[in-house]
């Protein structure tokens, strides 16, 4: 497949031992939007078979767009004024628009047919939360197949090759969603096959994107409400330090109401041309071997990073999991403070060699707030004015950059987004 820039601003390029990943085309400044991508597929990541946790069998968000339902806890209660597919009792729509979209693209009569036949399949009362998620997906990947033919060309051209686990579980899944396409057109139903099957839950599993419930100090539990595939999103690789960070507004109200579920990447710091641009595909205060134990597991590499090469040599009791700014900033002098303040965290990224050269990226760039965890970038900047405003991507808290003044970080500026 001929590699595409998404736009002037990045590249894709062939990296070795990385396969392809996101490069600079051009100096990028922190805080600069480099992509928005709209996801090709969406799938709900609540189970097929409600938990009784939930205390409703309707989900708290719009089964097409994902925005919360007004009036709806996270997980449960619908409002009376969202609407349901005529067909099934299962599907809620925050809007008769919603609803009319999704019978066109993501809930079209074969969805519906296929989700009803299988909620009643005692085998998924068996089946753990996480297959019942790979359930959703495989029906809405070969529903993309029958509605969006380009789209569904897109997602197999993803990075994914099946490993031997995936190949174990489409066995098994195959077996549960074949019966399925009896539903659907005859052409439709030629192209279900355990290849492609296993082909798919590959590409799912190395790069859907998880759309958070809404973030709540008091659990540090933040589930996921919706997965999406993203095609240009998904050539970022993986930082252990990233030097951008992703940022969703699915519960936005604005009238743009096509484009809640996109996804834009934006510049924690600067970067030079030719620099590869990488996220962090889980938050960045997990320790050494929890990292690696995740990225070997779920993405099939070891991480060779900067701060994994540095983080090789300590005890995980060293790790700063569960630390807070005052704690990182103990960890370093005064002196270390304001010379990795002054340094240029892109040219010289880790600082210099100290035993924690990279404290300085913890306590500018993580957020403190509890249960949080996200990563912060700056807004972004206002002609060639950089922003010192610090955008938190998970609990969208925002807060003036100036966190090595000693006030731990506690210097918000707004709750609003
Ligand atoms: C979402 S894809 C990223 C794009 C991918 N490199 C490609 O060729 O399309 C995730 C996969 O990229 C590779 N990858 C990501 N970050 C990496 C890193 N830091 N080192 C080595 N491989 C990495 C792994 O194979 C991982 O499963």
């Amino acid at each position: 497949m001929a590699l595409t820039a998404p736009n002037p601003l990045l590249r894709v390029e062939e990296i070795q031992g990385r396969g392809r990943g996101m490069v600079a085309s051009q100096p990028l400044r922190a805080g600069q939007v480099v992509l928005r991508d709209s996801p090709i597929l969406l799938y709900s990541a609540l189970p097929l078979i409600p938990q009784s946790s939930s205390t409703s069998s309707s989900p708290g968000f719009c089964d097409h767009c994902f925005r919360t339902l007004p009036g709806s806890s996270s997980m449960g209660g619908a409002s009376s004024s969202s609407v349901s597919c005529p067909s099934c009792c299962h599907h809620r729509f925050c809007s008769s628009k919603c609803l009319s979209i999704a019978q066109n693209t993501s809930h079209t009569s074969w969805v519906c047919q296929a989700l009803s036949h299988i909620r009643v399949n005692p085998a998924l009362l068996e089946l753990p939360l996480e297959c019942q998620v790979q359930v959703n997906f495989l029906i809405a990947a070969y529903n993309l197949a029958n509605v969006s033919p380009t789209n569904f060309q897109t997602l197999l051209s993803l990075h994914g090759p099946p490993d031997d686990t995936t190949v174990a579980v489409a066995q098994f899944m195959h077996s549960l969603i074949t019966p399925l396409s009896l539903f659907t057109s005859t052409s439709h139903q030629n192209i279900f096959s355990l290849e492609l099957t296993a082909a798919l839950l590959a590409k799912d599993k190395l790069n859907a994107f998880g759309l958070m419930q809404p973030f709540s100090e008091d659990s540090d539990q933040r589930s996921v409400r919706a997965y999406g595939i993203y095609p240009y999103a998904s050539f970022f690789n993986h930082d252990c330090l990233p030097n951008a960070c992703r940022f969703d507004y699915v519960d936005t109200s604005s009238t743009d109401d096509n484009h809640n579920t996109d996804i834009t990447i934006r510049m924690i710091h600067d970067v030079s041309e030719g620099r590869e641009v990488c996220l962090s595909y889980f938050p960045v205060n997990e320790n050494y071997s929890s990292r690696q134990k995740r990225l070997a597991e779920d993405y099939g590499f070891t991480c060779k990073c900067d701060r994994c090469n540095v983080e090789a040599n300590w005890s995980d009791i060293e790790s700063i999991e569960d630390d807070g700014a005052e704690d990182i900033e103990e960890a370093m002098d005064e002196d270390e403070c304001e010379n990795m303040a002054a340094s240029d965290t892109e040219s010289n990224p880790l600082g210099d060699n100290s035993d924690f050269p990279h404290a300085y990226f913890f306590l500018k760039f993580m957020c403190q707030r509890k249960n949080c965890w996200g990563t912060l970038a700056p807004l972004p900047p206002q002609g060639n004015t950089p922003s010192n405003v610090m955008e938190c991507n998970v609990c969208g808290n925002l807060k003036s950059d100036n966190v090595l003044d000693g006030d731990g970080g506690q210097d918000g500026v707004s709750m609003e987004d």
